[in-house]
């Protein structure tokens, strides 16, 4: 435990959006003999989910990553709940991605501001996802994915609605619509991640090497969902260029990548602790980065919220053996 707190840094990065209701990110990095980790559960989760994201931090700092396959990932553009005006200033953030993932079913939006949202994000890509973060019930999902469809395809549906048997519901009721549905929440949320996939509820798997437990256990994961005909999506817990560097080395270590990862997230940040990794025709360089000194100083989080974090620390290593 001392070696983990003398090797702990907390800083506080500022957004350029809102996105998922917050407007700047804490994470806690780890500098370990491998290289630099990243321990960064969004403050609600509780002691006993961060656990797995401190074992991912540890895996990175420790033991580093895990061979590559390839050395480029393609990525896609995360358009926030933002008004349709705003769509071609946050696209230009993501230079030559082919693929975006468009956020919906926002508390205190309409379906229609979802359909302007999405028909000016397809003026400008060629493949467009949605993520509704498990925001609508069963009929409301199938009224706005019939809507959403109207005028072109969506290359999947990420957690439309919010349990497994709303999702095999759904699934069911859009059979023959060509709507695929992708969990989210239902595996990185999940005591059993299998479970969506077993119930026949998913086509897709977003898989996110924090939430999972580290990157070696992504793959142990994406293996098995290959094996049921699932493919994955890796992508971002809304991480540092540290986090992000860890996801690009799971994506390219994967021996299949189908589709475009969820790992430009850092476009969406003011500042990161590294300059960020230069995206360039949707394709980012699978490289790990080491946070700069100079950054980490300016972004450091203020006293109380780096107490907080330490302690969070300290309580989830408590938990790590028991797993
Ligand atoms: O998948 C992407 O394009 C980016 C990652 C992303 O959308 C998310 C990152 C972190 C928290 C989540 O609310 C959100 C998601 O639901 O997928
Ligand atoms: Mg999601």
């Amino acid at each position: 435990m001392d070696e983990l707190l003398a090797a702990a840094t907390v800083v506080c990065l500022p957004m350029r959006v809102r996105f998922r209701g917050i407007t700047t990110r804490e994470v806690l990095l780890l500098r370990g003999p491998a290289g630099w980790g990243e321990f960064g559960p969004f403050p609600e989760y509780d002691d006993r989910e961060a656990v797995s994201w401190l074992r991912s931090a540890i895996e990175c700092a420790w033991q580093g990553p895990p061979p590559s396959q390839r050395s480029q990932v393609p990525v896609n553009a995360t358009v926030p709940a933002v008004d349709a005006a705003r769509v071609p200033e946050i696209l230009a953030r993501f230079p030559g991605a082919r693929t975006a993932k468009v956020k919906v079913a926002e508390q205190g939006q309409s379906l229609a501001d979802d359909l302007a949202r999405v028909a000016a994000v397809r003026e400008h890509v060629e493949h467009v996802r949605v993520d509704a973060n498990g925001g609508w019930s069963v009929a409301e999902a199938a009224t706005a994915l019939t809507a959403l469809t109207a005028d072109g395809e969506l290359q999947y549906a990420e957690q439309p609605c919010a349990s497994v048997p709303e999702l095999v519901e759904l699934r069911r009721r859009l059979t023959g619509r060509g709507v695929r549905i992708a969990a989210d929440e239902s595996i990185r949320r999940a005591e059993d991640p299998m479970r969506v996939v077993r119930a026949g509820a998913a086509d897709v798997a977003v898989v996110k090497v924090a939430p999972l437990g580290g990157m070696r256990a992504l793959l142990r994961l994406s293996e098995e969902l290959a094996a049921h005909g699932v493919p994955v999506v890796v992508s971002s817990a809304l991480d540092t260029v540290v986090g992000i560097g860890a996801g690009l080395a799971a994506a390219a270590a994967l021996p299949d990548l189908e589709f475009a990862c969820g790992l430009g997230t850092g476009s969406l940040f003011e500042a990161d602790v590294a300059a960020p990794r230069p995206l360039r025709d949707g394709v980012l360089a699978a490289t790990l980065v080491d946070p700069d000194p100079e950054r980490l100083a300016q972004l450091q989080a203020p006293g109380e919220r780096t107490d907080w974090w330490l302690a969070r620390l300290t309580r989830c290593h408590g938990l790590l053996g028991g797993h």
